[in-house]
């Protein structure tokens, strides 16, 4: 059995004056985990301190093995945020052979990000001119280069369709059966069943971790929605994280 991709410690985060993390505790074993709570209660400030990116005040990260933001993670973790990060006026080859040099990998592993977003037709348009999906399909191509064993997504089917949202989350699933483990987050609850694992998220703390049908099964509700409101109504906030 492979140990956890990702173990969270008594992680306490401050921004501004609030503690936004009071003291988080999780794991992310490989395949699809969604992390899954309202807007504002904390799920890109966790993502942050997963990728490195977030002064943390106290606690441990530890990803595949070593302390977030160490170096060796560098080409092992990609993510993708809620703010397009590729270049408009660039090409979807021009932009991953760009990222491809600036993370030093070879090349040829841009084509294979391309391919593996279903956006090889697409190489040579310009990405000011390609679709709100297709976009995101660029972003997620870019943070495939370097082949990650971490994938780490804030809410990439926000604001896209129906049919966009399936291929992207058909697309997660193919990632994390190459071996990738991939963590994304949402607010929209009907995107839980699409996860292998979910971590449900309220107020900086996670009120529930488990399967889809653990999590029912557990608060007697037919959905992860009404699962979610039952843990709310029979947890009242600031006590304790889920086991
Ligand atoms: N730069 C900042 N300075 C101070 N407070 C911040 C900053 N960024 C976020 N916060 C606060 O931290 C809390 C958690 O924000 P965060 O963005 O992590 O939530 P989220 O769950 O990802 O929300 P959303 O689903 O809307 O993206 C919010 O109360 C927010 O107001």
């Amino acid at each position: 059995m492979m140990k956890n991709v990702v173990e969270v410690r008594d992680l306490v985060v401050v921004r501004g004056s609030r503690e936004v993390l009071p003291g988080i505790s999780l794991d992310v074993p490989a395949g699809v985990t969604g992390l899954l709570g309202p807007s504002g209660c904390g799920k890109t400030t966790l993502m942050r301190c997963l990728v490195g990116a977030q002064q943390v005040r106290s606690g441990t990260v530890e990803v595949l093995g070593e302390p977030a933001g160490s170096a060796p993670l560098r080409t092992r973790i990609g993510y993708v945020t809620q703010a397009a990060s590729v270049y408009d006026d660039l090409t979807v080859a021009e932009n991953l052979r760009f990222f491809a040099r600036v993370l030093g990998v070879e090349p040829a592993q841009a084509d294979e990000a391309i391919a593996s977003v279903d956006l090889a037709s697409h190489r040579d348009q310009v990405v000011a001119r390609l679709s709100g999906g297709q976009r995101s399909r660029v972003s997620l191509a870019v943070a495939l280069l370097g082949k990650p064993d971490l994938l780490v997504l804030d809410e990439p089917t926000v604001g896209l369709d129906p049919v966009l949202r399936r291929d992207l989350w058909e697309l997660f699933h193919r990632i994390a059966d190459a071996g990738a483990a991939v963590l994304v987050s949402s607010h929209v609850m009907d995107e839980a069943e699409r996860c292998h694992r979910l971590l449900l998220m309220r107020e900086g703390r996670i009120i529930a971790d488990g399967s889809p049908d653990e999590i029912r099964e557990r608060t007697g509700a037919t959905d992860i929605e009404q699962a979610f409101l039952h843990l709310v109504e029979t947890q009242p906030s600031g006590e304790g994280d889920a086991a």
